[in-house]
């Protein structure tokens, strides 16, 4: 198969879809790796590192787009990306769609079959291939969070971890899954004081188990989620429904009796936000402030320490990219029906419950699709 990567346009993307090593491994399968000039410069990867691996370096992404059977990516493709997609070509990166009307229709338009990243299962119940990323975004954000909440970005001027004689920061983390178990995780080692809030009471004894009386756990009960959130100095918003748009946890009106300067980083951003007055942001330009709370909502945190994202990105990615690339998307998911489970639009339709719901399409049943 002809396997295309372009550089990530996304603003501040630095990650990429493959690494050298991934590349070298579809070539000893004997596929064609075709690869966009610096597409991985942010990751320290040469095109001397790709051809060295067995890829065809290009100038533009446009050649990757024309002449690629699957293009694998970081990011949700852009505008300029997806109009250039096409019938019969394979799509295979994140996507995101429950929160993104203009994406949607420019994939059905283009006709192309689209496997999100993010909705690719596994046998525990898992996300394979969001998982790697929500360890990156949910590890990030007490970082990005401690930085907000120093005064000259608008925060309360208050240390996560407090110092000998004055109490620590409190930090609320809404969904103990995985972004929230390693937000809270550094917060903990920050020193800061920090709950956990979830609606899976099983989820809630699984992290007790683990950190025991570092990290406290509360039922996501709407009283218990006010009281906290009222009284935080940080909340990281870190719930998902697989597929679907974030619920809105936090209404505006709710907003005010927050503490001023405090500080909400929503790492949900990229299926819309917990948080009513969440809008994504980018790396260049992160917070604002509504209400005297700081909201930090940038929709791509790993791609800000893309080296580590992209290798760990890879190592779950690389197993599926084979699987598709060695037998064709259509048998790959008869297959598998964790990979089944990424393909979110198929020849013009989509092909994912939750996103045909959130966004009034109908929805092509799987077993259609791939009939
Ligand atoms: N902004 C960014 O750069 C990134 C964003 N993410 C996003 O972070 C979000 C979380 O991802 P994961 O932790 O991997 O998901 P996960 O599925 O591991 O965890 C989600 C948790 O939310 C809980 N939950 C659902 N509804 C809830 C509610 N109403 N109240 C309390 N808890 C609730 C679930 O029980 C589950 O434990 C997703 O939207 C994901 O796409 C992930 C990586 C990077
Ligand atoms: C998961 C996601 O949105 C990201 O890694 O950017
Ligand atoms: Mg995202």
């Amino acid at each position: 198969m002809l396997i295309g990567v372009p550089k990530e346009i996304k603003n501040n993307e630095y990650r990429v879809g493959l690494t050298p090593s991934s590349v070298r491994e579809l070539t000893i399968h004997g596929h064609k790796v075709k690869i966009e000039t610096m597409a991985g410069a942010g990751i320290g990867c040469s095109d001397e590192d790709y051809v060295a691996a067995g890829a065809e370096i290009v100038g533009t992404a446009a050649e990757i787009f024309a002449t690629a059977e699957m293009v694998i990516k970081v990011k949700e493709p852009q505008k300029v990306e997806y109009e250039q997609l096409r019938e019969g070509q394979l799509l295979f990166t994140y996507l995101h769609l429950a929160p993104d009307p203009d994406q949607t229709a420019g994939l059905i338009k283009s006709g192309a079959t689209a496997i999100a990243y993010e909705t690719v299962t596994d046998r525990n119940g898992g996300l394979p291939l969001l998982a790697p990323m929500s360890e990156v975004a949910g590890r990030m954000a007490p970082q990005v969070g401690a930085t907000a909440l120093q005064k000259a970005n608008g925060g309360r001027g208050v240390l996560l971890g407090g110092v000998p004689g004055v109490a620590p920061a409190k930090v609320v983390v809404i969904g103990g899954g995985v972004v929230g178990t390693n937000a809270a995780r550094i917060a903990a080692g920050m020193g800061a004081d920090v709950t956990i809030l979830d609606k899976n009471v099983k989820r809630l004894t699984y992290i007790d188990d683990v950190f025991g009386p570092r990290i406290k756990t509360q039922y996501a009960t709407i009283d218990d989620t006010e009281a906290l959130v009222f009284d935080a100095d940080m909340v990281v918003g870190a719930v998902l429904i697989p597929g679907a748009a974030a619920p809105k946890l936090i209404r505006k009106e709710q907003l005010s009796k927050m503490k001023p300067g405090s500080v909400i980083v929503d790492v949900a951003i990229d299926q819309g936000g917990c948080f009513e007055t969440s809008k994504a942001t980018t790396h260049a330009d992160p917070t604002y402030i509504i209400d005297d709370v700081v909201h930090y909502c940038v929709a791509n945190m790993p791609g800000a320490v893309a080296r580590t994202s992209t290798f760990a990105l890879n190592n779950a990615t690389l197993p599926f990219a084979l699987a598709l690339a060695n037998k064709g998307w259509k048998q790959a998911c008869k297959d598998d029906p964790h990979l089944a489970a990424g393909l979110n639009i198929h020849n013009g339709k989509v092909t994912y419950q939750a996103v045909a719901d959130a966004l009034g399409y109908d929805n092509l049943p799987l077993e259609q699709a791939l009939s």
